[in-house]
């Protein structure tokens, strides 16, 4: 047990028969995906709204029955994992590139739970660096812009040094910030660049974090 299988693992005791749930994305989602194909195994029945091929590749494996965001009226909950959280449970995600969809889905869904390790616990918002997804076209205007307000942009690239795509079709840009001040007026600033698609800040958006520890114990942190 590490605390992301500890993390993930929880997460099933907020699942109940019936319910439309979002499944998000990681390698901390993939235990709580593990426990929810264990589950229905037994006899639980729920629909799963994915935020990433990956994750619906992973459902498919797990005979999770799988709905689009656009066929249903309402999600439950999503459990999805996270890259830092703060102690007002604002934080970064998109490590995994899927921050697009991952807002989308947590956006549609009545209760949004994060499952992270320990190590994902912060003081301050920064250090992991921020992603943005850009529309390819005119990407370079919009790293000179976020150069210019010294947020220190890289492409972000995959194995083989090509720029990463997203699974809808745009790059990720990751500002080295090191420090976040103000988590919702950085937000509301990148809101509003052109060419910026979505960013991975996630601000008043979730309800409870499960933080899973080495020794296996979990820290449930919610929204009051
Ligand atoms: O935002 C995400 C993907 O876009 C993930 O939830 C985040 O990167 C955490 O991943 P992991 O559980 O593998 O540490």
């Amino acid at each position: 047990m590490n605390g992301k299988e500890a993390a993930g693992r929880k997460a099933i005791d907020e699942i109940s028969d019936g319910m439309t749930v979002g499944l998000g994305t990681g390698s901390t989602v993939y235990y709580f995906l593990q426990a929810l194909a264990e589950k229905m195994a037994d006899g639980l029945s729920v629909t799963g709204v994915a935020t990433s091929e990956k994750t619906v590749a992973l459902a498919k494996e797990w005979n999770i029955p799988m709905v689009s965001l656009n066929s249903v009226s309402r999600i439950d909950v999503t459990i999805d994992g996270a890259d830092e959280c703060d102690p007002s449970l604002d934080g970064i995600k998109g490590g995994g590139g899927a921050l697009l969809y991952e807002k989308l889905v947590a956006k549609a869904s009545e209760k949004r739970i994060w499952i992270v390790d320990d190590r994902k616990k912060v003081e301050q918002l920064g250090h992991f660096p921020l992603p943005v997804e850009v529309i390819p076209f005119g990407w370079k205007k919009v790293q000179a812009l976020m150069e210019n307000k010294q947020y220190h942009p890289a492409l972000r690239r995959n194995e083989t040094g090509e720029p990463f795509i997203t699974d809808a079709g745009h790059y990720i840009l990751d500002l080295h910030l090191e420090k976040i001040q103000n988590a919702a007026a950085l937000a509301d600033e990148l809101d509003h660049v052109t060419g910026i698609v979505e960013h991975g800040l996630f601000v008043d958006m979730t309800d409870k974090v499960l933080i899973g520890y080495p020794d296996g114990h979990i820290e449930t942190i919610a929204r009051t």
